[in-house]
């Protein structure tokens, strides 16, 4: 429990108007319930990153609760407005378009979760991130039937809308694998320290290396505005499964064990040692992929081509789909200065400078109901655009911040 430092106060007492927010220098403060979130790096815009602290109302005490996630750089000053109770959305000022709105969640189900583990108030940071909303997609299979073969399709055919999630794993590199393209080798030690630090979304021991997906690993798939696909065992998909994080889960199964074996052989990338510890996971992972009710979908890798197009229609790229591959929408330069409400389902980040108001578009509108994901992680499927207040019917909005 810490002291509420002069800025809280004095905030505070500016806190009056009807969406709970105020912000002042570098700090803004959002009240939800009986909780005031104050956000930012004091007044001392030389501090590294955005702080938080939380006043109780019905305690009158101030916490500075465990921030989870990476926090947004310190900036020139922040927009704050509530939604739906559960996460704040922050607008930098006078930050790039990749990097100016931020959500603070404080009740999220990810945020609950982690109150009950740590015992404590908690919130965690994820930054918004333009262009595919759609859910990540977990592959899962044994060694050797096919999952990288069909990823690799997939990336060469559809470049700009998937990104492959680059695990780490304490496993020797094959003699085509390159570092931070096809994993990032790490030694043991040093990827179980990360592990204790909360760096990764899931681990585990698979045929005697340690695997694993970092929060970084999906965080720069969807920052590239790209939807993840991750390459994880049945161990792994589980965890995620538990997980916050919402994906579809797919397994790939092989035609037959004799086709299996085969496969593995003409790849002539293991030992025999490691084929036969391989053979005999495959067993189990086979069992469970079809048991354990964590896939959404189980596809056979008989014929590659015929497998790659049924994997395709089950994620709507067949036909006329593929042919329309979205890009990322375009970032949009917020002013230093400007204000933020909300009305229903969209956020209003007014842009109300003098030289703005004279500007055709001085509005820039976020669609929140378009928002998937969030923490561990990014939220993903940020769409902003501007229009004009007045010829675009938006005229007289409510400010807040
Ligand atoms: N849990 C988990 N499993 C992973 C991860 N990355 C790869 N794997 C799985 O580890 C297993 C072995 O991978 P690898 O050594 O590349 O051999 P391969 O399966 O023959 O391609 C496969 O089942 C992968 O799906 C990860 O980040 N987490
Ligand atoms: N449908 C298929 N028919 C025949 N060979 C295949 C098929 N799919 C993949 N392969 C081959 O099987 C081997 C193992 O495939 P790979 O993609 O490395 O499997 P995984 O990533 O699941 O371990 C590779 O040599 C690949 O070319």
């Amino acid at each position: 429990m810490g002291e509420a430092p002069a800025f809280v106060v004095d905030n505070l007492l500016q806190n009056q108007d009807g969406f709970g927010s105020k912000s002042k220098g570098c700090n803004t403060t959002t009240t939800i319930g009986d909780k005031t979130y104050v956000i930012g790096g004091g007044n001392d815009e030389s501090t590294l990153s955005v702080e938080v602290q939380i006043f109780d109302k019905t305690t009158g005490n101030c916490v500075t609760p465990i921030v989870l996630g990476t926090k947004p750089n310190t900036c020139k000053g922040l927009s704050a407005v509530s939604l739906n109770d559960d996460r704040i959305l922050i607008v930098k000022k006078g930050s790039t378009p990749d990097d100016c709105i931020w959500f603070l969640e404080v009740d999220t189900r990810f945020v609950r979760e982690q109150k009950k583990i740590q015992g404590t108030d908690v919130v965690a940071w994820s930054k918004g991130a333009r262009g595919y909303a759609e859910k990540p997609v977990v592959i899962s299979g044994p060694s050797g039937v096919g999952k990288g073969t069909l990823i690799s399709m997939f990336m060469k055919e559809f470049p700009s809308m998937f990104g492959f999630s680059v695990s780490h794993t304490t496993r020797a590199p094959r003699c085509m694998e390159k570092d931070g393209v096809h994993y990032h080798f790490t030694e043991r030690s040093i990827m179980e320290k990360e592990i204790k630090d909360g760096k990764f979304l899931e681990y585990a021991s698979v045929h005697g290396n340690l695997y694993g997906t970092s929060i970084e690993a999906v965080e720069v798939v969807t920052d590239a505005g790209k939807r993840c696909i991750l390459d994880i065992d049945v161990q792994g998909a589980r965890s995620v499964k538990a997980s916050s994080l919402e994906a579809i889960f797919i397994f790939i199964c092989p035609p037959s064990m004799e086709e299996l074996e085969k496969r593995l052989r003409s790849r002539g990338t293991e030992t025999e040692e490691q084929i036969l510890k391989r053979l005999r996971n495959a067993k189990t992972e086979m069992e469970q992929g079809h048991s354990s009710g964590i896939f959404d979908h189980i596809l056979y890798n008989d014929n590659l081509d015929e497998c790659y197009e049924s994997l395709k229609k089950l994620l709507g790229l067949d036909g006329a789909a593929a042919a329309t591959q979205r890009s990322a929408p375009q970032g949009i330069d917020l002013p230093t200065d400007h204000s933020v409400s909300k009305m229903d389902n969209k956020v209003i980040i007014n842009c109300g400078t003098p030289e703005l108001k004279k500007a055709s578009k001085n509005l820039i509108v976020l669609d929140v109901s378009s928002l998937k994901g969030g923490a561990p992680g990014r939220t993903r499927g940020l769409d902003v655009y501007a229009i004009d207040s007045f010829s675009d019917g938006l005229n007289g909005i409510n400010q807040t911040s």
